[in-house]
């Protein structure tokens, strides 16, 4: 990564600087531009049909790569799927888009071995999903019980080949704000004896419980987390009002879990990396009585992490959270370009256009964010 110190800064400047980067005032400097290997985007839902042609060009214009999740309707359950869903986010992209959709597969009780081994050989396909059975958006095929998917998540162990896990129980007697603590102690602890050698992504982790767990884990054991996981705490979504932009899943927990989040992500650790979960949702369908769990951090998403790790005075490790880590875990190379950031102040749309004439509201629409992508 870059360094672009300035020296110029003003009183304000200085104030604030003392705050963030308190190592830097010492010698006078404060960052205001960052260079980084373009980042990847492990954790991504782009939809289909017209939201797809909506959506995949905000995430196109800063990320390289993003893992897509097969939570359609019907969901991508096997390879030939994958391939035509391929192709259709491929036709969608911007003109001259350079970037690369990595495909996944959803698991289902009944997923056979044998497909993992055709994802395998597809070259394209690079994870499976784990949904347990009604825990978010469109898992209603989900698995039911992982004691029916042994043999393939065997073959997943053999392959090498990623299982990506939505880690959250959902028997009515937990909690919502305890599902994904109960999931470690009751699903992913069995599921690691079971399988000691299966590279799993807990993904979207959003408690000091699932943090701590990676962290002490072994290497095939990494985690994803999200922008807003790392900036917003349960209060924003409902002190106040109830903010239905705010509400996805996992659900946002209290201030210790995000500064567990944001520890775990400024640590250095290369188990941790990038995954915006962002989730596009139609404006009507968030604000219900019944609204759709997702935030849309797609067009903002790497300004958003910088926020996150302005916060900590750690843009020094922005870097290696976004760019490098989530390569290493799937063996694949970082990208060869790089990104700059600036700390200009920009201000997100009040919406974008979605399907059908609709609308989508991105997080923190109409509001300003302090840093933006050069151009
Ligand atoms: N994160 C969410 O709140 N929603 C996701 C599903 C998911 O990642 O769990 C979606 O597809 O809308
Ligand atoms: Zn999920
Ligand atoms: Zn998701």
């Amino acid at each position: 990564m870059l360094w672009h110190p300035r020296t110029d800064f003003s009183a304000g400047r200085i104030a604030y600087t003392v705050a963030v980067f308190s190592s830097f005032i010492s010698l006078g400097l404060a960052v205001d531009v960052i260079t980084l290997t373009r980042p990847d985007d492990w954790h991504l839902h782009l939809r289909d049909g017209e939201a797809l042609k909506a959506v995949v060009g905000h995430t196109a214009a800063q990320m390289g790569r993003a893992i897509i999740m097969p939570n359609l309707t019907p969901p991508v359950t096997t390879t030939a799927q994958a391939l035509e869903y391929r192709e259709r986010i491929l036709a969608a992209l911007p003109e001259g888009s350079t970037f690369e959709p990595l495909m996944t597969l959803y698991l289902t009780d009944t997923t056979p071995p044998d497909e993992i081994e055709r994802a395998a050989r597809s070259g394209v396909i690079k994870a499976v999903k784990l949904y347990p059975a009604g825990a978010t958006t469109n898992s209603d095929s989900g698995v039911t019980d992982l004691a029916h998917c042994d043999d393939t998540i065997a073959m997943l162990a053999k392959v090498g080949m990623p299982l990506l896990v939505h880690g959250e129980v959902t028997t009515a007697d937990i909690d919502i704000f305890d599902r994904e603590a109960v999931f470690i102690e009751r699903v992913m602890k069995p599921l690691l004896a079971r399988h000691p050698a299966l590279k799993v992504v807990f993904e979207h982790i959003t408690t000091q419980q699932a943090a701590e767990f990676v962290a002490q884990a072994p290497d095939n054991i990494a985690a994803t987390i999200t922008a807003h996981h790392l900036l917003f705490n349960r209060n924003k979504m409902l002190v106040g009002g109830i903010r239905p932009h705010y509400y996805c899943l996992p659900i946002l927990k209290r201030e210790q879990h995000r500064q567990a989040l944001l520890k775990a992500a400024t640590s250095g650790s290369a188990k941790f990396f990038l995954g915006t979960d962002s989730a596009p949702h139609a404006q009507g369908d968030k604000e219900s009585s019944c609204g759709c769990a997702g935030a849309y951090t797609a067009p903002a998403a790497i300004e958003l992490y910088a926020r996150a790790f302005d916060e900590m005075g750690a843009l020094d490790k922005l870097e290696a959270f976004a760019s490098l880590n989530g390569p290493r875990f799937y063996g694949l190379d970082p990208n060869p370009d790089s990104i700059t950031l600036e700390r200009k102040s920009w201000q997100l749309p009040d919406s974008y256009p979605y399907a059908n004439g609709k609308s989508i509201i991105p997080l923190l629409a109409g509001e300003s964010l302090e840093w933006s992508i050069k151009a």
